[in-house]
């Protein structure tokens, strides 16, 4: 039995009265509020929708973490001792914040550059040639801009464009057919690139599964095998300038659900981890990907290894991007910890669930944040028992 101190008990309660949905996720949010960055930027004030408590507001001048740098050759190139050495380093890192850069990643630095690229390109579009992708209520692809009409406070100041990924052979062209379907033969592309970007990041995910296994003491297939034909998510992060970066939040602080996070930031900087009761910044690395695992890894490690606490802040200078790739099992799959991780010593923590209800949980009934799992726990036993 999950133990809820009362600030989850009353989120609870929400979702059980209000039959779905809690305050931060709500039907009526203010459809009215636009977030059109180009012109929101040059006001004055900043609506209150987008200031976020003062307990929560950027720190300024963070200190740098120190995050583990793994050297992923080694392990590619087949050689014991150096992925023993990665995985001993990503076992560390997982044990202390759950985040560490990969560098020496095979992943080729014109396609980066590019993917980049033409990030600029799509969110310097107008507003109205990108909302032709606006995400609908309760999806998690498409175009979003600050969700708006989403959440009714505490607005992230960005706007993001997402899109599914299947490793599966007959969807090998699911990212190229989402942009042209969505956007026209003119982002074919953009398709293309980001088609061949998430097939690296897929096959990157599966080798950094097989340190993490490996850092666990079970098979390092057991994990790689499991994520063999996923269904993962891309997001591509765009964060305008803010007149007032010290109100304002890119992404509020949450752990990310998913199982792996590998993102790739740009020179600008604002990627911070909760660390020893205070926010540390990530600084920027062109060379390496950041990795941190998610709430669904938490969970298939029965909670060896923790889902972190991060956010990102903006600057009132120029705009920032990232992109992330998040790790997902197909959908269906049951998420149980392999046996080897469940003893008299490490009894159960999280019930089995599919990544598929997480997910529905995340998009149509609560705004993930650094709570989601036991909430999620507590909710989906709720719904057995109904
Ligand atoms: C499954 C997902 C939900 C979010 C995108 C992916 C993984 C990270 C999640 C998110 C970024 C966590 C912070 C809140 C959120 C609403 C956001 O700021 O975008 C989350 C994403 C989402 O629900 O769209
Ligand atoms: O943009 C960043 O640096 C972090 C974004 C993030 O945490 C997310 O999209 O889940
Ligand atoms: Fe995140």
């Amino acid at each position: 039995m999950l133990y809820y101190p009362p600030s989850h008990a009353m989120a609870i309660d929400c979702i059980v009265k209000s039959k779905s949905s809690v305050p931060e996720m709500c039907q009526e949010a203010s459809k009215s509020l636009v977030f059109d960055a180009s012109l929101l930027q040059h006001q004055n004030s900043i609506p209150a929708e987008f200031v976020w408590p003062d307990h929560e507001k950027p720190c300024p001048n963070p200190k740098e973490l120190p995050v583990p740098l793994v050297d992923f050759g080694g392990f590619l190139s087949g050689n014991p001792v150096a992925a023993a050495e990665a995985s001993k380093l990503v076992g560390e890192a997982c044990r202390e914040h759950g985040f560490f850069l990969v560098t020496n990643h095979g992943v080729d630095s014109d396609l980066i550059s590019n993917a980049h690229r033409y990030m600029d390109y799509f969110f310097e579009l107008p507003l109205s040639e990108k909302q032709r992708a606006q995400r609908k209520l309760g999806e998690h692809c498409g175009y979003a801009s600050s969700f708006t009409g989403r959440f009714s406070s505490k607005l992230p100041w960005k706007e993001t464009l997402s899109f599914r990924f299947s490793a599966e052979k007959n969807s090998s062209h699911i990212v190229q057919e989402y942009f042209e379907k969505t956007l026209g033969d003119e982002f074919l592309p953009l398709g293309e690139i980001y088609q061949e970007y998430c097939n690296a990041m897929s096959k990157l995910s599966l080798g950094i599964m097989e340190l993490l296994g490996m850092s666990l003491g079970i098979s390092k297939e057991s994990f790689s095998e499991f994520f063999q034909d996923n269904e993962s998510i891309m997001r591509l992060n765009y964060y305008p300038p803010c007149q007032k970066p010290e109100l304002t939040l890119g992404t509020g602080p949450h752990c990310d659900p998913t199982s792996l996070t590998i993102l790739h930031q740009d020179t600008v900087g604002g990627l911070e981890v909760f660390v020893d009761g205070e926010w540390r910044s990530i600084n920027p690395n062109v060379t390496a990907f950041v990795v941190n695992i998610g709430d669904t890894f938490m969970a298939l490690s029965n909670g060896r290894y923790k889902s972190c606490l991060h956010r990102a802040v903006v600057n009132n200078k120029t705009p920032r991007k990232s992109l992330a790739f998040f790790l997902c099992p197909k959908e269906d799959k049951v998420v149980s910890p392999p046996n080897e991780l469940v003893d008299s010593n490490n009894p159960r923590i999280y019930p089995d669930f599919t990544w598929a209800k997480l997910l529905e949980f995340t998009q149509k009934h609560y705004r993930a944040d650094m709570n989601t799992l036991q909430i999620f726990s507590t909710w989906l036993q709720q719904q057995k028992n109904s």
